[in-house]
């Protein structure tokens, strides 16, 4: 096998969008970059993850909305164009072709180098192409290698799994088929944006939930919301269900049978798993380097991987399992991309203290993520459960959105609500959250008073305007204050 050899300051391993923001900061740092991309440049985010599901949503969500809008609920009472919808989801993702990302690369400089990334050794990078034919090439970092691989979906190890063919967030955000019936196993973001979409679309969904509710990691209120909003528009949502085993008897056209550890058969279309994500880490050469492969990568303050000696390796974005979000892992990029550029200069001593230039501390603080459900749920910082387990000392506020005026402007029969979680020691809220329609564009300020830190006297005078939803803080702080 012949092989080429390359050397540059810093090879980043995936072309998502973790992957994209690294390679961008440290070509800003002045630094020469690969970027190796197996698949399609732009990674899952862009093509089977965010952007198709949330085209999807949009118009599901946009119809809900004005059908709680007296005077137009009359002209959006049918059905959606599912054949528009997907055009619509098509264009967003460039109808899965990466043409519409290069001259970004190439106007940054960054070198793309197609074919499948593995260490080997330290500080060099194997690649080949993807199916392991062609010529390997050998590349080589002076400085770092950033593994930004990200994740596929996880399925269980159930009988009759693969032979079914079950959908995975890829099917469900590619499909151009709306399934009659269609069986979702999961409760988490996944299961709940997918069910509300393909719900809306037409599909008759079930929802198969291991545990006693949806959206387990957000407050409580989040999911039963979600699940009672979904049942009123014609989806069963089943908690405490066990799947034990798939079957599709006819074939690949026919239905597919799901029985659950009860013996109750159910049967349906499609089965969407919604299960948990797992990282692209099992086939990347980490053995060569001394880690474990398959696992996810543990990082310091600056992503870089912890126990490798030299300090080379950086794991950034979804693999290193701090947040499994975009925007989140962007922001992990542009620290990993700054320490990666201050390090190559020969600074040794990062500021990486709490809220530091060089510290990823929003990772643990103030994580904002929306769920594009109906109603929307938007959450930043820690739950009142989670803040308990901390052991901190906190207070709970909880305000009903639907007494808010600016609410009950926006949808008639408003259903919402929110919690303020304050720290009592450090006197600044340190998790906020949001449930009703329109309450995603909310969060920004939220995630601004708890990444700084901002203390409730002071809240006090920043003041929403009247009559918008934000007003809904102002509850808050009445409610706190009492
Ligand atoms: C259905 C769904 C909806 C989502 N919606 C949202 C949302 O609305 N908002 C949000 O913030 N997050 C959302 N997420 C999460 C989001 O998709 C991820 O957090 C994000 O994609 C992580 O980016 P990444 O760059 O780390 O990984 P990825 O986007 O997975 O990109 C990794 C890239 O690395 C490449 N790669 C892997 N291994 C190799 C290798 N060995 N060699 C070369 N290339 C390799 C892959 O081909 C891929 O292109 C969603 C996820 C799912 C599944
Ligand atoms: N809008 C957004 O921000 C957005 C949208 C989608 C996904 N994401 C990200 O993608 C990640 C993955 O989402 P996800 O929904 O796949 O994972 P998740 O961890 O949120 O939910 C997984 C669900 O599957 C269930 N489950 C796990 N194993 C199971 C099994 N063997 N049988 C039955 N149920 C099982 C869990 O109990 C849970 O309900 C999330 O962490 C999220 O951050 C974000």
């Amino acid at each position: 096998m012949n092989q080429a050899r390359d050397e540059y300051d810093v090879i980043v391993l995936g072309a998502g969008p973790i992957g994209e923001n690294v390679a961008d900061r440290t070509r800003a740092a002045g630094l020469s970059t690969a970027i190796v991309e197996r698949e399609l440049v732009g990674g899952e985010c862009s093509y089977w993850a965010c952007v198709p599901s949330k085209a999807l949503l949009r118009p599901v969500l946009a119809r809900a909305e004005a059908r709680q809008v007296p005077g137009l609920r009359q002209a959006v009472g049918g059905a959606l164009s599912a054949a528009d919808v997907f055009a619509h989801r098509d264009k967003q993702v460039g109808d899965w072709k990466d043409d519409g990302a290069l001259p970004w690369l190439e106007s940054a400089g960054i070198d793309l180098v197609r074919g499948h990334g593995r260490l080997a050794g330290p500080q060099r990078v194997a690649v080949t192409s993807p199916d392991g034919s062609g010529d390997e090439r050998i590349l080589t970092a002076r400085h770092a290698v950033a593994v930004c691989t990200g994740t596929r979906a996880s399925l269980p190890h159930l009988p009759g799994i693969a032979d079914v063919h079950p959908w995975t967030s890829r099917e469900a955000t590619s499909s151009s088929t709306v399934p009659e019936r269609l069986i979702i196993v999961g409760g988490g973001v996944v299961a709940c944006e997918m069910a509300t979409a393909w719900n809306g679309l037409g599909s008759r969904v079930t929802m198969l939930v291991r545990g006693s509710g949806l959206l387990k990691r957000i407050e409580p209120f989040a999911g039963e919301l979600v699940a009672e909003t979904l049942r009123e528009a014609g989806a069963e949502v089943r908690t405490g269900m066990s799947v034990k085993s798939l079957a599709r008897p006819g074939g690949a056209d026919g239905p597919v049978t799901v029985t659950l550890e009860s013996g109750e058969r159910l049967e349906a279309d499609e089965v969407l798993f919604a299960t948990g994500r797992t990282p692209h880490t099992d086939d990347l050469g980490l053995e060569t380097v001394g880690l474990e492969s398959g696992g996810w990568l543990t990082v310091d303050e600056t992503c870089r991987v912890r126990d490798v000696p030299g300090g080379w390796l950086y794991g950034v974005g979804d693999v290193n399992h701090q947040a499994l979000l975009t925007h989140q892992g962007k922001y992990q990029a542009r620290i990993a991309g700054a320490a990666i550029g201050a390090r190559a200069r020969g600074v040794t001593r990062l500021d990486t203290d709490r809220w530091g230039e060089y510290a990823i501390t929003a990772d643990e603080a103030a994580v904002p993520q929306v769920v594009f459900t109906d109603p929307e749920v938007a959450a930043v910082g820690l739950t009142a459960e989670q803040a308990e387990a901390e052991g901190r000392s906190i207070r709970v506020v909880d305000v009903d959105m639907g007494q808010v005026e600016g609410a009950v402007l926006y949808a008639d029969g408003y259903r919402g609500q929110a919690r303020m979680v304050v720290d009592l020691d450090r006197g600044h809220p340190i998790g906020v959250t949001f449930v009703g329609p329109g309450v995603s564009e909310l969060l920004h300020s939220a995630t601004i008073a708890i990444a700084g830190e901002v203390p409730i006297g002071r809240l006090w005078h920043a003041v929403p305007s009247f009559p918008t939803i934000s007003e809904v803080w102002l509850r808050l702080l009445e409610a706190y204050r009492g």
